[in-house]
């Protein structure tokens, strides 16, 4: 394109604006740095909010977890190589969990590059994101800005939601066309999540399958949370009487308290159950690749409801497989029992509510306990009681026990109020988390975190503390990883490779950067301190002290771990 410097001009820095304004992009998750430094702050000057924080790993966690809440891309900006290679680790998180997210690098001239003749952090970046996320885009012409950005957006929201890699060549951003040309290269995205219906055939065969059903159970994942048809999966939950096994990020939907709720009673829903749908969950490690001693011996039939179809038959044969976007398949599936459906068999559903409240009677004692220092379910117990007069605030939750346990000890009552580290089990994803549902929904966060998880992230208390926002976290406190009470086997003056320093006092940390800290060495402090945190908005850390001895290794997942036959005993 010839440029008419008598007509008005604009640039790169100026059509990616403008690009984003355009498609509802009000939120960048950053760390600012060459090539990238100006576009952030001609983005912030622009209306567009532009938080910065200390690592582009925990921007990239906000980004992915703020498209798991709007389910519009979270972006995430940095810089190239180095900080592009730090957004990759949450580029590949969001696309493994299905979140939308787009991550935005500036990169090096292409010519340098491609010609490896040792450019300022050069990286063939494009090539290397490929693998890691559902699509990669490169734009080399400031009027391409517009169908580049088009593109990322519904390559990260439609069919399965998932990561997308933007890379944005240096030369790109002080290119200059004129206003005009660059006003029509500019695209708004029109429905880019388009409703997919499920065949009318698949629908009814699902309903056969389940009506035929002695043991019928609902499994509701993060798809299903993330699709927000909320009423329509409590209609269909209610309707057909089955008992819902909700998993970790999709609690919440229907309340844990929900009569119907069996997430007290997974062992036996698992082995017992004879025909199960799975809404937006997959069949993955997470439920033992629905084979195996949780699956029991019964013939299982599965009914699937996902927008994925190559998902079907992944880990088991699926008998009734339902693919479209869960709010469409549920909507039809609600069409498709029509006036009067059979209830849940009532001898099922009574074994069910049996066990379930027989499971939560038990342990309800242990959340009483006072002892200090504190025991996980001491800790607990105060946490979930404070989930349960404020439903609305947003749990987040990451570490190892200090995870395991909270999922079963603290009861969601809203959709979509549970973050916790998704399909990986990756730790640091906790700060990130907590500052994206901060800034997207205005709730007040409570993070609940392991002391190692914490360590992953915690230098973003400086970015909490910055922006004021209303999280409080709490560092589940055990000297270490599992437990804190670790031996160096080998006789060394080294500690264990699981400990940390004996009684850290993370509380501290906030202080350094103007916030509230908290020492919590009982129920009572924990309580007193988080109600205050929660009343007051103010940005609070509190170290939880919790007894070193209190832990399980690797929390429920120990079994997953290597072990040498050849140890000494
Ligand atoms: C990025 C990363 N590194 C290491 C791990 C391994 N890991 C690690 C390091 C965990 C931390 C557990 O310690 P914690 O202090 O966070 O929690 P508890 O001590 O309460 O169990 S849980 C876990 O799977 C991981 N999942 N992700
Ligand atoms: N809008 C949607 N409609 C249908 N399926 C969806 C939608 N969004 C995500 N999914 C699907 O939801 C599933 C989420 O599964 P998973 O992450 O395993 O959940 P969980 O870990 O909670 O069981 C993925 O297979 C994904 O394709
Ligand atoms: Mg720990």
């Amino acid at each position: 394109e010839t440029v008419d410097e008598t007509q008005d001009l604009t640039d790169g820095f100026s059509l990616v604006i403008d690009a984003m304004k355009l498609n509802g992009i009000d939120t960048i998750y950053g760390v600012p740095g060459i090539p990238i430094t100006d576009l952030g702050r001609l983005a912030q000057a622009a209306g567009i909010r532009v938080l910065s924080f200390r690592h582009e790993q925990n921007a990239g966690y906000a980004a992915a977890i703020a498209g798991f809440l709007t389910k519009k891309p979270g972006v995430c900006l940095t810089v190239s190589a180095p900080g592009f290679l730090n957004g990759l680790t949450a580029l590949a998180h969001a696309t493994t969990n299905c979140f939308p997210m787009i991550l935005v690098s500036g990169s090096s001239e292409r010519e340098i590059v491609d010609l490896q003749q040792g450019d300022y952090e050069e990286m063939d970046q494009l090539a290397i994101a490929k693998p890691l996320c559902k699509a990669a885009y490169r734009v080399l012409h400031a009027q391409d800005i517009g169908i580049g950005l088009a593109r990322a957006i519904r390559a990260a929201v439609s069919g399965r939601p998932g990561g997308v890699y933007l890379d944005l060549p240096a030369k790109l951003f002080a290119q200059v066309i004129n206003a005009d040309v660059g006003a029509k290269s500019l695209v708004k995205v029109v429905d880019a999540a388009p409703a997919q219906f499920p065949g009318p055939a698949a629908v009814k065969r699902a309903l056969d399958v389940l009506k035929a059903a002695k043991r019928p159970l609902i499994i509701l994942g993060k798809g299903a949370a993330y699709a927000q048809a909320d009423d329509a999966i409590k209609a269909l939950v209610e309707k057909s009487g089955v008992p819902f096994l909700p998993m970790s990020m999709a609690k919440g939907l229907l309340s844990d308290m929900h009569p119907q709720c069996a997430g007290a009673a997974r062992s036996t829903v698992l082995k017992d159950s004879d025909v199960v749908m799975l809404i937006g969950a997959r069949l993955n490690w997470l439920l033992s690749h629905g084979k195996g001693r949780t699956w029991g011996d019964a013939p299982k039939k599965f009914i699937h409801v996902d927008i994925e179809p190559r998902e079907m038959d992944s880990n088991v044969e699926i008998a009734a497989p339902v693919v479209g976007d869960i709010g469409s398949c549920v909507e039809a599936l609600l069409d498709g029992m029509g006036g009067s459906w059979p209830k849940a068999p009532a001898d099922w559903t009574g074994t069910v509510t049996a066990k379930r409240d027989e499971n939560i009677a038990k342990m309800a004692p242990r959340f009483m306990n006072n002892k200090s220092p504190m025991d996980y379910h001491g800790a607990l117990g105060a946490l979930r009681t404070i989930i349960k007069e404020r439903p609305d605030t947003i749990l987040v939750n990451e570490g190892a026990n200090t995870l395991d346990l909270a999922r079963g000890a603290i009861d969601m009552y809203k959709p979509r109020k549970r973050l916790d580290v998704g399909t990986w089990g990756v730790m640091g994803v906790g700060m990130g988390s907590a500052i994206a549902a901060a800034v997207e929904t205005g709730h007040p966060v409570l993070a609940v975190e392991g002391d190692s998880a914490f360590g992953f992230c915690g230098m973003e208390i400086e970015t909490i503390c910055r922006y004021k926002l209303p999280v409080c976290v709490v560092v589940f406190n055990n000297d270490g990883i599992y437990r804190g009470d670790g031996v160096n086997t080998g006789g060394g003056s080294d500690p264990a490779t699981t400990a940390f320093v004996k009684g850290a006092r993370y509380d501290k940390m906030a202080e350094a950067f103007g916030g509230v800290g908290v020492n919590a060495t009982t129920p009572d402090d924990l309580r007193r301190a988080v109600n205050e945190a929660l009343d007051s908005g103010k940005p609070t850390l509190i170290n939880a002290v919790i007894d070193p001895a209190a832990g399980a290794e690797s929390g429920r997942i120990g079994n997953l771990n290597p072990q040498s036959k050849l140890r000494k005993k």
